[in-house]
């Protein structure tokens, strides 16, 4: 990660009052969990690969099924209220430590913009070996987030997002991810974003984002 990246840890925003007033979002704060809960979310990733490639025998299917029922026994009295997990939170680890996210890694980010690269696996496949038509607005839309919060622009929502497909999207391969703001007016802040494979352009977004008003979920 880029020094310019340890900016990221305003996450929380602290003593900042316009951050505290708009919108309702409970406040996230970035954490550095034990070296267990990097191995938990990368064999998470493994088994989200697995479960949407394999092709197994019945037996295997019923000892997988018993594993992941204990699995989730075990882990069914930890449930955290949101922003207490530290799935989202962990920036070091590739899709800050949430399975919703890509493993992409933050490389940059600041008021100037926000860079991650990163790869999409057998778990985001859409069709003939590309990366699913959905998996990048996905991208795109914590790009935006993470973009407007660098640039210290109070908590905002994305009012819209549109993504040019421009070329196929592979998986297993690193590709990058970079966004700015163009311009902010009023609550309004205008985002554009590229997603590359080295030379290749294989989308283009552009996304508004509103300031939330006092109140507003
Ligand atoms: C480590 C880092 C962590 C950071 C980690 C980051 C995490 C990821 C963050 C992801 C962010 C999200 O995905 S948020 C989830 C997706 N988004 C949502 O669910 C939002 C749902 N929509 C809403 O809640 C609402 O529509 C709002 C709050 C966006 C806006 O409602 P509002 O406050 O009533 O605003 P409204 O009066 O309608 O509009 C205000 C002005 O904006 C314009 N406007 C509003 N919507 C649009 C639109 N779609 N297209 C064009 N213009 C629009 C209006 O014309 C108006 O212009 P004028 O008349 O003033 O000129």
């Amino acid at each position: 990660m880029s020094e310019q990246a340890a900016d990221v840890t305003r996450l929380d925003y602290d003593g900042d009052d316009e951050y505290e007033h708009h919108g309702g979002f409970p406040k996230y704060e970035p954490v550095t969990p034990g070296p267990d809960w990097a191995r938990f979310v990368d064999g998470m990733r493994t088994l989200q690969d697995l479960a949407v490639s394999v092709d197994a025998p019945d037996d295997v299917l019923a000892a997988a099924a018993d594993q992941v029922e204990k699995l989730a026994e075990l882990l069914g009295p930890h449930v955290a209220p949101e922003g207490r997990s530290p799935a989202g939170r962990t920036i070091e680890l590739p899709g800050r430590g949430s399975l919703l996210l890509p493993p992409w890694n933050i490389e940059k980010f600041g008021p100037d913009g926000v860079r991650s690269t990163g790869m999409f696996r057998r778990y985001h496949l859409g069709g003939n070996g590309a990366a699913h038509g959905g998996t990048l607005p996905l991208l795109f839309d914590d790009l935006m987030g993470m973009i407007v919060h660098a640039y210290g622009r109070p908590i905002s929502r994305t009012a819209y997002l549109h993504v040019d497909y421009r070329a196929i999207t592979p998986l297993n391969t690193t590709l990058a991810i970079e966004g700015k703001v163009d311009r902010v007016d009023g609550r309004k802040t205008y985002i554009t974003a590229r997603m590359t494979h080295g030379e290749t352009l294989l989308a283009e977004c552009e996304a508004l984002m509103l300031v939330l008003l006092p109140g507003q979920p």
